[in-house]
């Protein structure tokens, strides 16, 4: 457990003599663990095999060079949509820079970003951004299938589950260390994810906060060479709120830039969002009437406010 956040940390790492081989003994007892670090505090850390030190090194020494290209080619990948393209000193991101890439998982996503920054090419940076948008994504698969064996749920909503994943957006950001003559700054402005689940990965420099029902914001310590998964909303709404997406923040102090490298599992946009019947009974009524992924995401943008979106949008 993280003593500063009390966020638990699960291992899935062969080297620590686990084996999650689905159906396996392993499997379950982890499975248990993730639903119930989901219930708790909508989040977990993670050590695993998954990204190796010289594989981080390399995809955070690319970033380094990414960001310190000029800001007229960093601007050339552009998007029409809210938070996706390059985004900077924007209201929501005031101290950070930060691309945001739609289908990460498309054969040919990296290639074309990586062209488009460095017209000369750039393969290593290429192949490792192409590679961990996988094997992140292989995890968070991984993950939302945990999610249905935790609950004990019957084996077709792996369907479900897979549906939640079924998109993939990353985004990699740099936040900038604060002023000279302040200490820390709000680099990141409190909010929910809005989708399924996030998993987090960074340059080791920390500076992510959990806001717990006790009120008061905490650090969370990310595991060197690891993650950290985060519930977003709807893995809350089809959970029936059993599980919690939590509110979180970056702020920075010191004097080490923080780099983050993302993967955001969205459902499609017109997966329909609908609680499993086996997740109400009495002592959880039901919460949330089905809804469309895409009109939470049009409510939440027409409304903008990162205040109750999915109980106005859905709540009973
Ligand atoms: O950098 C981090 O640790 C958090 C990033 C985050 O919450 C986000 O991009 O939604
Ligand atoms: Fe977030």
């Amino acid at each position: 457990m993280d003593s500063e956040s009390g966020i638990p940390i699960l291992d899935f790492r062969k080297s620590s003599g686990v084996t999650l081989d689905e159906g396996s003994e392993g499997w379950k007892e982890m499975s248990k663990k993730v639903r119930e670090a989901f219930e708790s505090h909508g989040a977990f850390l993670l050590r695993c095999d998954e990204i190796p030190n010289e594989f981080r090194e390399k995809i955070f020494t690319g970033m380094k060079s990414l960001f310190e290209l000029p800001e007229e080619t960093k601007l050339k990948f552009s998007s029409s949509k809210a938070y996706r393209g390059y985004t900077a000193k924007s209201h929501v991101i005031p101290h950070c820079q930060s691309f945001g890439i739609d289908d990460a998982l498309k054969p040919d996503t990296a290639e074309n970003f990586t062209n488009l920054m460095w017209p000369q090419g750039n393969p290593t940076f290429c192949e490792t951004l192409s590679s961990l948008t996988s094997k992140t994504r292989e995890l968070s698969l991984l993950i939302l299938k945990m999610v249905v064996e935790g609950f004990g749920l019957p084996e077709k909503y792996i369907s479900e589950v897979e549906e939640l994943n079924s998109h993939n957006d990353s985004r990699m950001t740099r936040y900038q260390l604060p002023e000279e003559n302040k200490d820390s700054e709000i680099a990141l402005v409190p909010h929910t994810d809005k989708g399924t689940i996030a998993l987090i990965c960074h340059n080791e420099v920390q500076g992510l906060q959990v806001l717990p029902k006790s009120g008061n914001w905490v650090n969370v310590n990310i595991p060197p060479n690891g993650y950290i998964v985060l519930v977003g909303d709807m893995l809350k709404a089809w959970s029936n709120g059993r599980l919690q997406a939590p509110t979180h923040r970056v702020v920075t102090r010191g004097d080490k830039e923080r780099l983050a490298f993302i993967l955001f599992a969205v459902p499609k946009q017109d997966t329909l969002i609908k609680v499993p019947s086996e997740l109400v009974d009495e002592d959880h009524p039901l919460r949330y009437k089905p809804f469309k992924y895409e009109d939470f995401i049009d409510f939440h943008y027409t409304t903008r406010t990162e205040k109750g979106v999915l109980e106005q949008l859905a709540g009973i």
